[in-house]
């Protein structure tokens, strides 16, 4: 199976964790995409959506799929997403797709949260996959050289083609940290959260995932926390 097929089946397994009647929380990247595509099928069924990112809330409306401002909303049931890298205790590293902040925070008022991911992103420890940090871009330098002392390398993401700071949906910037092995990912979130002019982290581990749904060449794995 390509990576694709198995982003397909996790999406389409993650059907299963939709709660009728309610309000869905929606992650970004192309594994909550193929889940857009899935939910637009059942769309009927649900109260409505509240997005990560400006993306997923254009193409969910693009499939006439009710998305509610977040400021409009008491509770979420679930909130679905990918990840760019989990572990064994539902931890994760996310905002490959620089949502990591809106991503965040709709999972905070999300009763659970399922996980959606092909296995490559199942690792031992956590950090092979540069940490995105979005920043105040006025404190970008000043929280660069905090990161650098953190042990790892971070870059500060560009537009493509650019050598222009990326620009996030909330106007901040990111800055990836490589080389980090994230041992004590609670520890990593909280250090980073201290520092000023850090907007988030891309360490979903205070609050990781109560479910992780694995496409893998023998099937779809089911983790649960
Ligand atoms: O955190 C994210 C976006 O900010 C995505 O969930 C993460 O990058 C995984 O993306 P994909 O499903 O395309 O592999």
């Amino acid at each position: 199976m390509t990576q694709d097929e198995l982003k397909q089946a996790v999406a389409r397994a993650a059907i299963g964790y939709v709660v009728d009647g309610e309000i869905i929380g929606v992650g970004t990247g192309s594994t909550a995409n193929f889940f857009i595509d899935e939910l637009a099928a059942i769309k009927h069924r649900i109260k409505g959506t509240v997005a990560s990112s400006e993306a997923t809330a254009a193409r969910l409306q693009g499939h006439g799929i009710p998305v509610f401002d977040l400021n409009e909303v008491d509770s979420i049931a679930v909130y679905i997403d990918g990840a760019d890298e989990i572990d064994a205790s539902g931890a994760m590293i996310k905002g490959g797709g620089a949502a990591l902040t809106r991503e965040k925070i709709v999972a905070s008022v999300s009763k659970s949260f399922v996980c959606i991911a092909d296995g490559s992103k199942l690792v031992g420890t956590l950090g092979k996959f540069a940490l995105p940090v979005e920043v105040i871009p006025m404190a970008r330098n000043a929280v660069f050289r905090q990161l650098a002392a953190l042990g790892g390398q971070p870059k500060v993401r560009v537009k493509p083609g650019t050598d222009e700071p990326f620009v996030t949906d909330n106007g901040g910037h990111l800055i990836d940290v490589a080389g980090l092995s994230i041992t004590d990912p609670v520890g990593l979130e909280n250090t980073i959260n201290g520092i000023t002019g850090v907007i988030a982290v891309g360490l979903f581990a205070a609050r990781g995932a109560n479910v992780c749904l694995l496409g893998t060449a023998e099937g779809v794995k089911t983790l649960s926390w």
